[in-house]
């Protein structure tokens, strides 16, 4: 169910949902797809529109600029204009990004979780050995691609059609096991950084519940420093740092008993999923991206 705390909320939800067709075709060149739905009635793959869904996004996009219309109207094009020009879709569901990003990257979903920590991103961070696989030179952008896939895959396994909230917003969890304490900071991983927290702070509002950094050293603090002064104040809020990965069942009970200090015995590998299925807005688009590039 929509919650609005009162009248003004509710009017700017409904005039938001009434320009929606007019700001989509002027201004976002027709891409009316938001986190693998269709925003908008009518129009290409109409047979896809789904108004609870895209009631409970538009309510979303509201509330993650405080009901301020002008706002609201801004963030939309800038998103939708994005996701038509950097095509995550296809980062997640088309693209081969290459074993050495895939093999730390894992997504679970577990219905036993508490709410909004049912669909968790892993990046297990702490295996990178050699930093310029990752972040070496031209390979940032790459890596990017890899990360924002991942991302995509992760919101695909949130629901927004369910009337309760409790698997709508996901839950990500860095693991830095194994970093080295020399770990040295070059200007590519920082930019990468960089801008891999701006796409999400810009482009992702809305999806992120918590955020966890487990098995982070001590020594490494000076990390969190330097990433933290290019975070909003809002995300920053859903940041727990553990030095020791098994507090981690502390948070999230149900996650792996081994590493992590949950009740689950399977461990993180064979509770991971191997494949996720875009929506099927989602695959329609991407169906018709290959129709036209053959065409
Ligand atoms: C092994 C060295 C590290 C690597 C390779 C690494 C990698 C990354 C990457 C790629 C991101 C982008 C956001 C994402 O992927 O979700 C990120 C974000 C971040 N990292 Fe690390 N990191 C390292 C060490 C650390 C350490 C020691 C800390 C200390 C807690 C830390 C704290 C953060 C924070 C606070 C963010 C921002 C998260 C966000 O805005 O969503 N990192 N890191």
């Amino acid at each position: 169910m929509l919650v609005f705390k009162d009248d003004n909320e509710k009017k700017v939800f409904n005039d938001i949902k009434t320009q929606l067709p007019d700001i989509i075709k002027t201004k976002c060149q027709n891409y009316d797809e938001f986190y693998g739905h269709k925003l908008i009635r009518g129009g290409n793959g109409s047979e896809y529109y789904n108004e609870d869904i895209a009631n409970k996004l538009i309510h979303k996009l509201c509330k993650a600029y405080q009901f301020n219309e002008t706002e609201i109207r801004q963030k939309i094009i800038k998103i939708l204009n994005w996701r038509k020009d950097f095509n995550p879709l296809s980062a997640g569901f088309l693209e081969q990004h290459g074993e050495e990003f895939e093999k730390i990257g894992i997504l679970t979903k577990n219905e036993a979780n508490e709410a909004n920590k049912k669909t968790i991103t892993w990046n297990l961070y702490g295996q990178i050995k050699d930093k310029s696989k990752i972040f070496g030179n031209g390979k940032a952008e790459k890596f990017i691609r890899y990360r924002i896939g991942l991302m995509e895959r992760g919101i695909n396994l949130l629901d927004f059609d369910n009337d309760d909230d409790d698997n709508c917003y996901m839950t990500q969890i860095h693991d830095y096991k194994g970093v080295s304490l020399i770990f040295g900071m070059n200007s590519e991983m920082k930019s990468s950084i960089k801008e891999i927290v701006s796409i999400f702070q810009e482009y992702y509002p809305e999806s992120l519940y918590a955020k966890y950094f487990v098995n982070v050293p001590n020594i490494l603090g000076w990390i969190y420093d330097i990433i933290i002064k290019f975070i909003d104040k809002k995300t920053s809020e859903k940041f727990v740092v553990l030095s020791n990965g098994n507090k981690l069942g502390n948070y999230i009970k149900n996650c792996p008993q081994k590493d992590y200090g949950g009740t689950d015995k399977k461990t993180l590998k064979e509770q991971a999923l191997q494949k996720v299925r875009p929506t099927d807005y989602g695959l329609f688009l991407l169906q018709q991206q290959s129709t036209q590039e053959i065409d």
